[in-house]
């Protein structure tokens, strides 16, 4: 179980002359439960605070003020190496560090001093769950395209098995077809292999097929968060594009 208690992000600023100044804010009073098994669909108008939300729940970004506990324990209790074994991000634009695929994938189980067998055989399992050609396995990150990237990206991040996965729109660069085919992946992960997804995704069709619970955030604040059956897709669709317009016309 993931609990945020009252989470508030400020921006750091500092001054030459009065050391820290208080910044002002990309996250306020964030109250939120994620239970096992949940498929969390975060959504929200440009700079609302999601990719904010989702670094701060892996632990990249700590609260100005405010508490994250995973099963009970507090966030800056839990040592870093656990945490990250337990959650796991996928972030928008992943990079592969200059590896190869192959070695990309097994990296992670490499540094938790896995055993070849297995590495090898969870390596396939995931490559073969998310349709991740064998021919890939011997390229690296110049040789695929952003889409390709996500894909490995989150293969590699399912190797870990982990407690709770984050993803960072992680459809965003991909067809229609290997999106619907991650997407009803992941729709099963909870059940399958006990993992919890926390994911930020703007394609609401998309999010409707995923989703039990939708936490629409507002200008760094909660609007919403409701169970996934009590959404009005089409009011929520309307919403955020009015939300897009006026920024956009702000800014122009
Ligand atoms: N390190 C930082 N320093 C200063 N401001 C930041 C920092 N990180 C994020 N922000 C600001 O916080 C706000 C929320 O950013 P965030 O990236 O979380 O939004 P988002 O909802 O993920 O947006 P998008 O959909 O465009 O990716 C934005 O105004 C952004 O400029």
């Amino acid at each position: 179980m993931l609990r945020l208690e009252q989470v508030n992000l400020y921006t750091r600023l500092k001054s030459q002359n009065q050391g820290n100044l208080p910044g002002y804010p990309i996250l306020q009073d964030i109250s939120l439960q994620v239970s096992p098994g949940d498929r969390l669909n975060i959504v929200g108008a440009s700079g609302a605070g999601k990719t904010s939300l989702l670094r701060l729940i892996n632990r990249l970004t700590e609260p100005t003020s405010g508490k994250i506990y995973l099963d009970n324990q507090e966030y800056s209790r839990i040592p870093i190496l656990e945490l990250r074994q337990a959650v796991t991000m996928v972030m928008q634009e992943p990079k592969l560090l200059g590896m190869m695929v192959g070695e990309a994938l097994a990296y992670p189980l490499v540094l938790r001093g896995i055993s070849k067998q297995i590495i090898q055989e969870r390596v396939n399992y995931w490559r073969e769950q998310l349709h991740i050609p064998e021919a890939w396995l011997n390229k690296t990150e110049v040789h695929l395209s952003s889409g390709e990237r996500q894909l490995v990206a989150i293969a590699r991040a399912l190797v870990i098995q982990p407690q709770i996965l984050l993803l960072d729109e992680p459809t965003s660069a991909l067809d229609i077809g290997t999106a619907a085919h991650l997407i009803h992946i992941l729709t099963q992960l909870p059940h399958t292999h006990s993992i919890t997804i926390v994911m930020v995704n703007h394609q609401l069709e998309l999010a409707a097929e995923f989703s039990t619970r939708l936490l629409h955030l507002h200008q760094g604040q909660i609007f919403t968060n409701q169970p996934a059956t009590e959404i009005n897709w089409q009011q929520l669709k309307t919403h955020l594009s009015q939300v897009e317009a006026q920024a956009t016309a702000e800014w122009i």
